[in-house]
């Protein structure tokens, strides 16, 4: 009877918890854990795989742990969404069981061949610990869950042959169609120690593939490419484009990881000769590189999703604390909240901003309009949250007299960022928001900006200061810095942060640089974190407005 009663109370606190209403007794044992950007229930996630749009639902996949909160034994986790906010968890769609797989089912790629066949293609590792690529199909179309998937007999479709790096080839792109009807994917690999190479792979059924002479990108400049990413965006608007359109009016992007970043290029891509000729400059490992997010933002993924015509990204943020908090915790790695990318009217970068549906969430709002934040100044804004929220603040300033002046040794904007942190005062800026904010400040993230004057132009710093986040000891606090390519006299300069319990996903400029950050506050969790606005630098500053949102959370459930 009382093991009976224990076992109904337990389902009982089980219940209100999923419902979202036992929000005190759960969050109190995770403070972390994050209300609106996703993650499973439990366990270890890493890259986004696969995400698509079909027969209306939205599918993501990701690489996932079933039995812990640590990389290994990788699955495909797989949710689906009806509007990129609430989820539902489903069974792992790929577990490593085949000889070709065993050793874990690696990143990939959908490709719905002629709008209507969806494929998986992933890489795993074998029995012999060689990366091979592999293919899977759902075992019913018509299911609107695509619940099952069915590895292809055929499999392994591709293995490292020739001059391949045997553990150095992963990652299948999503694939697109040139105008001879074959389909191209490329795949991340290093050919010869320290040459980076995107391999070029051609089929005219999604099934077979075969190797083309030349690789559509290679590097010596850079570490082994994970998880490339290559799709077209259109030089006159924001919508996103089919990766297999082929038209005019568009420009290519290739993304590749390295280096804990993930770094693109923008060019003219040639689908006659497979030539991706660069507009920006090419791959190299530095701060001032075009990145997706100069924060903690790992191997990411698009998709085109053709019912709002928009192309959507995802990036992995993965974890700053200790494998042992990862047991305490229960799992590790989140993803980015989804994001619409598209080229900036300069054409010489992307911008990115979270997708409209995250406006469901918004909660109570606290508008500000209109104040002069004088040198020193620091505003609450009280009514909310520090820890789970949208805000949107827009500054401007005038005169622009007395800068601080930047020379070519401070090109690195991380170490700008470092080194002119949140207290040290300059004349326009530190300028910013404080979020996870304790009640004295002990514990504070500042997000902010700061005007220089360089040899031939302004620069405008954006940075995401995390040394004072946590007072505890053991937890990544670095810093992270962006230029921003905007005209600070004529030009507003916006932040949107979301905050959510664990996370700070910055967006400055209305999206020319986005900057993720991992916090693990100690003091300013829950109703305890507080939002405030400040101006550290000497010069005043207009805040335009400020438009606050605590947020509601998401449901994130698994399927009956
Ligand atoms: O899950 C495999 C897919 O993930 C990718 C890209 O994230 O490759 C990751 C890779 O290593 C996983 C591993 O850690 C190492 O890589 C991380 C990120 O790339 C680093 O952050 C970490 O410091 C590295 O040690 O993750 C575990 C710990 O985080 C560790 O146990 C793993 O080695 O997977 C490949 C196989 O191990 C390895 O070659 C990659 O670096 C993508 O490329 C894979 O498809």
């Amino acid at each position: 009877m009382v093991k009976e009663m224990a076992g109904w109370v337990l389902s009982f606190c089980i219940l209100l918890v999923v419902n979202g209403v036992g929000v005190h007794a759960s969050e109190d044992l995770q403070p972390y854990r994050t209300a609106f950007h996703f993650q499973p229930l439990k366990n270890w996630m890493n890259d986004p795989n696969g995400p698509m749009y079909f027969n209306g639902v939205y599918h993501l996949f990701y690489q996932y742990n079933p039995g812990g909160p640590l990389w290994g034994n990788i699955s495909w986790g797989h949710s689906i969404s009806h509007d990129l906010v609430n989820w539902f968890i489903l069974e792992p769609a790929l577990s490593p069981k085949e000889p070709y797989d065993i050793g874990g089912c690696f990143t990939g790629s959908s490709t719905i061949l002629h709008g209507s066949k969806p494929i998986i293609l992933y890489t795993a590792q074998d029995v012999d610990g060689a990366q091979v690529q592999n293919l899977a199909l759902p075992k019913n179309r018509s299911d609107p869950l695509l619940k099952d998937w069915i590895k292809w007999s055929g499999n392994p479709i591709l293995t490292p042959v020739n001059d391949i790096n045997t553990s150095q080839f992963r990652d299948p792109s999503t694939a697109w169609m040139g105008p001879d009807g074959k389909w191209r994917i490329v795949i991340g690999s290093e050919i010869i120690k320290g040459q980076a190479t995107a391999l070029l792979y051609y089929s005219t059924d999604g099934f077979n593939w075969t190797r083309s002479d030349k690789p559509l990108k290679f590097s010596r400049e850079t570490n082994m490419w994970e998880c490339p990413d290559f799709y077209p965006v259109s030089n006159t608007g924001k919508d996103g484009i089919d990766t297999s359109f082929q038209g005019n009016n568009t420009m290519h992007v290739l993304k590749v990881s390295f280096d804990s970043h993930d770094y693109y290029v923008i060019g003219m891509y040639d689908p006659q000769m497979d030539q991706f000729l660069l507009a920006t400059s090419d791959f190299n490992v530095s701060n001032t590189q075009l990145q997706y997010d100069y924060g903690r933002f790992y191997a990411s993924k698009s998709f085109y999703d053709g019912a709002k015509k928009r192309r959507v990204l995802w990036g992995w943020v993965n974890e700053g604390d200790n494998p042992s908090d990862a047991f305490k915790k229960g799992w590790s790695g989140l993803q980015s909240f989804p994001r619409s990318v598209w080229l900036s009217d300069t054409r010489k970068q992307l911008v990115q901003w979270p997708v409209e549906e995250i406006k469901k969430l918004r909660a109570k709002q606290v508008n500000m309009e209109s104040r002069e934040l004088k040198g020193g100044s620091l505003l609450e804004v009280p009514g909310i949250s520090g820890s789970q929220a949208d805000i949107e603040v827009v500054f401007s300033l005038s005169n622009l007299s007395d800068l601080e002046l930047i020379n070519s040794d401070m090109s690195d904007p991380q170490h700008l960022c470092d080194q002119k942190n949140v207290s040290t005062s300059g004349s326009y800026g530190p300028f910013g928001v404080l979020v996870f904010a304790s009640q004295n400040l002990t514990e504070q993230t500042a997000v902010f900006f700061r005007v220089f004057k360089g040899p031939n132009k302004f620069q405008v710093l954006m940075c995401s200061d995390q040394s004072r986040s946590s007072i505890a000891q053991g937890v990544d606090k670095s810093t992270y810095g962006a230029f921003l390519d905007l005209d600070p006299l004529h030009d507003k300069i916006s932040l949107r942060s979301l905050v959510d319990h664990s996370i700070v996903e910055s967006f400055g400029g209305e999206g020319l640089a986005c900057i993720t950050a991992r916090v693990y506050p100690k003091l300013a969790i829950h109703e305890h974190a507080k939002l405030y606005v400040f101006n550290n630098g000497t010069k005043s500053v207009t805040m335009l407005s400020l438009n606050a949102w605590n947020m509601n959370k998401a449901q994130i459930v698994p399927m009956d």
